[in-house]
């Protein structure tokens, strides 16, 4: 059976690093409580400590680092987090915070207790950064008042809050910004029976009947997130509604994501054109990722941060000092003839 729907309807990728505007609806989806909050087990344990000791202590939560790469949770777990510790949840974001003033406004306006949720926290500029260093270890901040030698320094007094900071690149934010969280936790990619889990329980939500081989069929092509498990859960009711008789079976969900040139582990057109790109035109590597990007088209950030994690789980890529390279594992995926370049055995 083939396919042919308007490109123009599908053209976002499931695996858009963009928030598409039916994500919103995501909210419903997003789990409340810690216990409906599935995988991340390590994170979550260690979690449940540190929440209830606070709370047995009625002081403030530390300060919580959460990073990981997109779609894997940092924001539903902040929300979680004040849920848990009974408290309220401001939202901003690195970059949304333009001033020192911004980031004064906000911190004193917190109410004791509150959480403070910087998303993209590595993209908060020096001028504002600096500002959080006091208010983040002594619950203050100094504002300067006037200007040149009559200029005047007063410190004001912040509530006790908790800062949540949430990043996919731990490794941009500055050392002393790091090293004034409490705790830090690292998000990793699910597991496909995890994703199942997700998948299943978000189905139950929009009233979606799906077979259990369904859910992991959609959960092995998820690469391990679960926007786009949710994302493809959507995509996947649009084919057993048209053309099934509305239930996710295997077979509706295996059609569906082909149709979608999602292929059995979840590589989409770009990830493939990324692979082939590097044995095709640099012998399988080592190539830079900047020189990568350009060849394919894509930004090199996108590359990093939404593309390279699931591949190199997989064990189809590999960062090396020299750019990175493709693994035979890659070759077969794409049956592309393995010819054993030396390059290739770093
Ligand atoms: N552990 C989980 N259990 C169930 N659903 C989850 C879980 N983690 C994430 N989700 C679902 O995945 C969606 C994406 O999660 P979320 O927006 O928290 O990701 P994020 O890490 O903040 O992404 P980004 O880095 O893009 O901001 C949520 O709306 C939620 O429905
Ligand atoms: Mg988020």
């Amino acid at each position: 059976m083939s396919i042919d729907f308007g490109t123009d309807i599908y053209e976002e990728p499931l695996v858009a690093k963009t928030l598409l505007p039916e994500d919103n609806a995501e909210v419903s989806l997003r789990p409340h409580t810690l216990a409906e909050y599935i995988g991340q087990t390590k994170a979550k344990e260690n979690l449940s400590v540190f929440i209830e000791a606070a709370r047995r202590r009625t002081e403030p939560l530390d300060h919580v680092l959460l990073h990981g790469p997109p779609g894997l949770g940092k924001t539903t777990l902040a929300g979680i987090i004040a849920a848990e510790m009974g408290v309220n949840i401001r939202i901003t974001s690195g970059p949304a915070i333009e001033k020192p003033g911004d980031l004064a406004a906000l911190l004193t306006n917190l109410s004791e207790n509150d959480i403070l949720f910087v998303d993209e926290i590595h993209r908060l500029n020096r001028s504002v950064e600096e500002i959080l260093y006091p208010a983040m270890e002594d619950y203050a901040i100094d504002i300067i008042i006037g200007k040149g030698p009559s200029a005047n320094s007063i410190r004001l007094d912040l509530p006790k809050f908790t800062l949540i900071g949430a990043t996919t690149r731990a490794g941009q934010l500055s050392a002393p910004l790091r090293d004034r969280f409490g705790v830090t936790l690292r998000l990793e990619l699910y597991t496909p029976e995890e994703l199942a889990l997700i998948v299943t329980r978000s189905a139950g939500i929009l009233n979606v009947p799906i077979q259990p081989e369904g859910a992991m069929e959609i959960a092995r092509r998820s690469r391990g997130t679960p926007r786009i498990a949710n994302r493809m859960l959507r995509r996947v009711r649009d084919f057993a509604q048209v053309r099934a008789d509305g239930v996710i079976t295997k077979a509706v969900a295996d059609h569906a994501l082909q149709a979608l040139e999602i292929d059995y582990l979840g590589l989409d057109p770009v990830d493939r054109r990324m692979l082939r790109a590097i044995i095709e035109n640099y012998g399988g590597g080592p190539v830079g990722l900047e020189t990568l990007a350009a060849t394919i088209g894509e930004e090199s950030v996108t590359l990093e941060d939404v593309y390279e994690p699931y591949l190199m789980q997989l064990g189809f890529l590999t960062r090396t000092p020299r750019g990175r390279c493709v693994t035979r594992k890659a070759y077969e995926h794409l049956h592309i003839a393995f010819l054993g370049q030396e390059q290739l055995e770093i």
